[in-house]
């Protein structure tokens, strides 16, 4: 049997976010969110699911971080829920919020696991989106308040920090697409408000550093891998631009103060010009510390004369595909990630999401995910490809601990290495999370 060695002080975690697993969404003083309203509108969520419950995480905590320690973990990455603590938005602070995450922070630092903060995943306080949301300047004003907020009150406890997750799902799948809260369907507002979120990171981490908080910052985009169908220039700009309004689009500007040329233009001849206002690149250039990683899948994509999503669609190639309909492909992994250490050099990447959907249930006490650990070796020998081709990769942060409320798809899709009753809320473990455990308790890959 031959062995993957990971480096000595590679990090190996799982991730959640506040949303999908807390629940007691009217409890502890939090405000609504956007999406106790959007899963509470008929025909937005399947099943007219929400996430009043989920996995009751707000009272069952301590539980999941015992499985945390069980599991070995060295992170854990999760989110603070923005109206837990700031009900309104802004203003009046919840203090109960703040002290569930004292309790749940210090309950990770007592077993050893170190936790890494999302500010933002998803759950913009619903005060908020009444007045506009993100595509307001003041939203952004109103996150660099919350987040100077958390630096202060966990300085020393939490020392690692992601801004934004997926500012893409923000901004282009929730306001252009409109599968997820608010669920726009307008690009030009989407555009806007992906500005608009480039904007609020830089404010927040040139705050955090005002701040002089101890720790590293950051913030996880989510990227995909496109393979032209074909070598025709229409295919291949195709691809160029599904993985731009993903990538380059988000990271340019991060890295370069600029965004792609490429992508300002194709936006500007399809009605939805990019407004920036003087000084807002500066703000946005704020130099990171380190840049998470959210990789699901990649797909072979071509061009789409009568539209969509900027003329680009996938291509069904027969590869196997997970039970949300995404293609299995771990060389897109690799290509990915080699692709972003090509262009943008040596920023430490932290894996910050990385899974499946597998649905299988329980059976006997146990769930036999095989698909699920199939996935996580192939995506983690990716991982290992990538480190040895010189990608500074410094961890691997699996989504998810537990099945949770999956957005649009409601309770329906598992990611969970832990799955979970929703009726009784029991959790079980299952094959992968022991799987797993050997993964992280040798830091090597069986291949
Ligand atoms: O869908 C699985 C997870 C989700 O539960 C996380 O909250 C979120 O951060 C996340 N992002 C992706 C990748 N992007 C994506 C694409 C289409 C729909 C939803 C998410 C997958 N996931």
């Amino acid at each position: 049997m031959a062995y993957i060695q990971f480096p000595e002080d590679f990090k190996w975690g799982v991730a959640t976010a506040a949303y999908q697993i807390e629940g007691a969404v009217r409890q502890g003083g939090r405000g609504p969110s956007i999406w106790d309203t959007f899963s509470h509108t008929p025909g937005k969520v399947l099943n007219g699911d929400n996430g009043d419950v989920a996995c009751d995480s707000y009272h069952r905590y301590e539980e999941d971080i015992a499985l945390m320690k069980e599991l070995g973990v060295n992170v854990y990455r999760f989110s603070v829920s923005w109206p837990r603590i700031f009900p309104e938005g802004t203003g009046k602070v919840n203090k109960e919020g703040l002290a569930f995450y004292h309790r749940m922070v210090d309950k990770l630092l007592e077993n050893g696991i170190e936790p890494m903060c999302t500010l933002y995943h998803w759950d913009l306080p619903q005060v908020l989106q009444d007045k506009g949301g993100w595509d307001n300047r003041e939203t952004v004003e109103a996150f660099v308040a919350y987040s100077e907020l958390i630096f202060k009150e966990f300085s020393g406890k939490i020392k690692s920090w992601l801004t934004i997750n997926e500012p893409w799902c923000v901004s282009f799948l929730s306001n252009f697409i409109g599968a997820h809260a608010p669920g726009n369907q307008d690009l030009a507002l989407a555009v806007n408000i992906s500005h608009h979120l480039l904007l609020a990171h830089g404010k927040a981490v040139a705050r955090f550093r005002d701040l002089d908080i101890p720790g590293k910052i950051g913030f996880a985009p989510n990227v995909t891998w496109l393979e032209p169908y074909s070598r025709d220039q229409e295919d291949v700009e195709a691809c160029r631009r599904g993985m731009g309004w993903m990538v380059d689009w988000f990271l340019d500007p991060i890295f370069t103060g600029t965004y792609p040329a490429f992508m300002v233009d194709w936006f500007a001849a399809n009605q939805a010009p990019l407004q920036i206002k003087d000084g807002d690149m500066e703000w946005i250039k704020q130099p990171v510390d380190f840049i998470g990683i959210n990789y699901y899948e990649s797909n072979v994509g071509r061009h789409n004369p009568q539209g969509g999503m900027l003329e680009v669609e996938s291509v069904d190639m027969g590869y196997k595909k997970t039970d949300i309909g995404w293609f299995i492909n771990a060389e897109g992994f690799y290509n990915v990630l080699t692709f972003i250490a090509d262009k943008y050099g040596e920023i430490p990447i932290y894996i910050t999401e990385n899974g499946i959907c597998i649905n299988d249930g329980v059976e006997d006490g146990t769930v036999n995910d095989q698909r699920r650990i199939d996935y996580l070796k192939g995506h983690i020998a990716a991982v290992a490809r990538s480190l040895k081709s010189g990608v500074n990769i410094k961890g691997y942060i699996t989504w998810s601990l537990l099945d949770n409320f999956e957005w649009a798809e409601g309770y329906s899709k598992r990611f969970g290495i832990v799955h979970v009753n929703y009726r009784t809320l029991e959790r079980t473990k299952k094959e992968s999370f022991f799987w797993y455990q050997k993964v992280i308790g040798n830091s090597w890959l069986e291949v």
